[in-house]
């Protein structure tokens, strides 16, 4: 199993008091298995999202990632673990200004020291970003600019992909080719994707669905 959560709570404190958003969550993820986490607005999705990549600690419960145990990692280690294990991609691009495609493409990957020339060049090929290497992100079009954090997002090779709303900032259409990509590449990796959406056209394109209700799984 790549991914194991276990009995996962967080909350958070408010001004009303202590607000729980994830009430005890499991779940499980295959290699090479896509799954898509659906919800209402506020329902937690995005919050185990972020703890599944390490990018905020639980409160109580247990994230078994390739076999280690995330919950029980330092932030610094959490965070190594985070640039070569796992792979995030955000609806907003969060690409870098001034870094050209074809240093965000490889950027992940440098950081993690997993920097592989030939694969940056096969992904960018396979996205169709073959003449935007040389531009700047404001130079091309959302769909385009998803396409390259999706190249930066593989690049490191992740063994798990988590997509927080992928293609919400893109029309239907381009929302289609990039999911379609990203599939694609996920499959020929091998990779775990698990990706939130709203929308259910998309999560059915997943091999299987979980629905997070009142920060448990329905
Ligand atoms: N850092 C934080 N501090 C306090 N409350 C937070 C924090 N992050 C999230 N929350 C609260 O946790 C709840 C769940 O938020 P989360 O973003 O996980 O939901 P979501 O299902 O992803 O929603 P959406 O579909 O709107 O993105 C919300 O009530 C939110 O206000």
């Amino acid at each position: 199993m790549l991914l194991t959560v276990t009995d996962l709570h967080k909350g958070y404190a408010s001004a009303d008091g202590q607000i729980t958003v994830l009430d005890g969550v499991s779940l499980s993820l295959n290699a090479g298995e896509t799954l898509a986490l659906t919800g209402e607005s506020g329902s937690g999705k995005s919050t185990l999202l972020h703890l599944i990549g390490g990018l905020d600690s639980a409160d109580r419960g247990q994230i078994l990632l390739d076999g280690v145990d995330l919950t029980a990692l330092n932030d610094a280690d959490r965070a190594a673990l985070r640039r070569g294990t796992v792979g995030v991609v955000f609806q907003q691009f969060n690409l870098i200004p001034s870094l050209k495609v074809a240093d965000n493409i490889s950027f992940q990957a440098r950081l993690a020291d997993r920097h592989d020339a030939a694969w940056c060049a096969q992904l960018a090929n396979r996205m169709g970003l073959d003449a935007q290497l040389d531009k700047y992100p404001e130079q091309l079009s959302g769909g385009q600019q998803q396409r390259v954090a999706l190249a930066r997002t593989l690049a490191p090779r992740p063994k798990l992909v988590l997509a927080d709303e992928p293609t919400g900032n893109l029309d239907e259409e381009t929302a289609a080719t990039v999911l379609a990509l990203m599939l694609d590449l996920v499959r020929d990796t091998g990779a775990g994707l698990l990706m939130v959406t709203h929308s259910q056209a998309l999560a059915g394109q997943m091999q299987r669905q979980i629905h997070l209700r009142k920060g448990r799984i329905a």
